[in-house]
C-alpha cells in the first residue's frame, strides 16, 4: 500500500505544527522521518495513523482517504507511539491477547498470532514476565509486537530507540530492519545515523515543512557543493606551495590545515576538480604529494545546516 500525503496542514492554536507537507511512500519502502524536536514528525505520523484530523490536505493510504475510510486505514497500520505506552501490570501474553481482541482478530487465531509476535520480536525468554519487570529494550520489543499483531502492511514507529542503551539500540534497529523487509515502514528520529542505518530514504522536516527528500547519498551530494580536498605537499617551501595552489585555474580557495606538516585545504571552483592541476603542479616543481583526500561533508553537518532556524 502506498502512502500519499497531500498538502497536510495541522494547527495547534495559532501555530502550524505541520505546514503544507506533501510526500509519498511506496509500498515496501523504509522511510526515515528526521527532524529536530518540535519539527512536526509526531503530528504527521499521528495524522497518517488516523489519530488526529488535519485542517487542510489529505492522506491516502492504499487509495483510501483518512477522511472517508479511517477504519480501513487503521486495520492496515501498526503504530508504535513515542514513549511506548504499555500496561505495566500485565504480562506480555495477556497484553498481546488484549491488543489482539481490540483489533478484532478472530479468537481462534489469537494464540497463533501471539506466538508469532513472541518469536518475531524475540520475546521467548520473557513472555510470562510483567511488563513492568522488563528492561526498556524488551518493553520496546513488546511495543513493536503490539504494533504488528494484526499483521498490518504499514508500520509507523515514532522514535523507536529513544531511551535505550547502545546495545538495545542496535538490537531494535536490527529487528526493524528485518521487519522492514516485509512491511512499509515510516520511522521517526532525530538521530541521523539511525535513519541512515535503517532507512532507504530520508525526509527531513523542520518547522513543519519538508526541507529534504532523498537517499542519504543524494542528501550528501545536494549539500556537498564544491570539491574540498585535504592536501599534503612536500619538497618545497610551504608559502610558495600555498601561492602556487591559489593560482591554479580550478582552485577557488586554499587554507592551511597544518603549516608544519604542510597540509592544506583546497576548495575547487564550482563543478570542477583540482586533482589533475595539483598533480601537474607537483610534477613541474618537483614537489610530491604526501596526502590527497576528498573531505566529505558529514551527514550530521548537513542536517544541522538544513535545520538551523
Ligand atoms: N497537542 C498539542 N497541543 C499544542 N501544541 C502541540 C500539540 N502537539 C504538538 N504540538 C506542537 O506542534 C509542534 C510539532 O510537534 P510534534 O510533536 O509533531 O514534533 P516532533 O517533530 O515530533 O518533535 P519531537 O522530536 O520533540 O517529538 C511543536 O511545536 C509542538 O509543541
Amino acid at each position: 500500500m502506498d502512502i500519499v500525503v497531500e498538502h497536510l496542514t495541522k494547527r495547534y492554536g495559532p501555530q502550524k505544527a505541520v505546514d503544507n507537507v506533501s510526500f509519498r511512500v511506496k509500498a515496501g519502502e523504509v522511510l526515515g522521518f528526521l527532524g529536530p524536536n518540535g519539527a512536526g514528525k509526531t503530528t504527521t505520523m499521528k495524522a497518517i495513523a488516523c489519530y488526529i484530523n488535519p485542517e487542510e490536505g489529505d492522506i491516502k493510504v492504499g487509495g483510501y482517504s483518512i477522511k472517508e475510510h479511517p477504519e480501513i486505514i487503521k486495520k492496515n497500520i501498526g503504530y508504535l507511539p513515542e514513549n511506548n505506552p504499555l500496561y505495566q501490570d500485565m504480562n506480555i501474553i495477556d497484553f498481546l491477547d488484549f491488543i489482539a481482541k481490540i483489533h478484532g482478530i478472530p479468537k481462534y487465531l489469537i494464540p497463533e498470532r501471539i506466538l508469532d509476535m513472541v518469536r518475531i520480536c524475540g520475546l521467548e525468554g520473557e513472555k510470562h514476565k510483567l511488563i513492568s519487570e522488563l528492561s526498556k529494550g524488551y518493553q520496546q520489543r513488546v511495543g513493536l509486537a503490539q504494533a504488528l499483531i494484526h499483521d498490518p502492511e504499514i508500520l509507523i514507529l515514532d522514535e523507536p530507540t529513544t531511551g535505550l542503551d547502545p546495545n538495545q539500540i542496535v538490537e531494535i534497529r536490527e529487528l526493524i530492519k528485518r521487519i522492514g523487509k516485509e512491511k512499509t515502514v515510516i520511522l521517526s528520529s532525530h538521530i541521523l545515523a539511525e535513519v541512515e542505518a535503517t532507512c532507504d530514504r530520508i525526509l527531513i522536516i523542520n518547522n513543519g515543512r519538508i526541507v529534504v527528500d532523498g537517499t542519504a547519498e543524494e542528501l550528501r551530494k545536494q549539500a556537498a557543493g564544491n570539491e574540498i580536498l585535504k592536501l599534503g605537499i612536500q619538497g618545497g617551501d610551504v608559502n610558495d606551495i600555498f601561492e602556487n595552489l591559489i593560482h591554479l585555474e580550478t582552485v577557488d580557495a586554499v587554507d592551511f590545515i597544518d603549516v608544519d606538516r604542510q597540509l592544506f585545504e583546497v576548495q575547487s571552483k564550482e563543478e570542477v576538480s583540482s586533482v589533475k592541476s595539483i598533480f601537474d603542479l607537483c610534477v613541474q616543481n618537483n614537489y610530491y604529494i604526501s596526502e590527497l583526500t576528498p573531505s566529505e561533508k558529514k551527514l550530521e553537518d548537513i542536517f544541522r545546516q538544513l535545520t538551523l532556524h
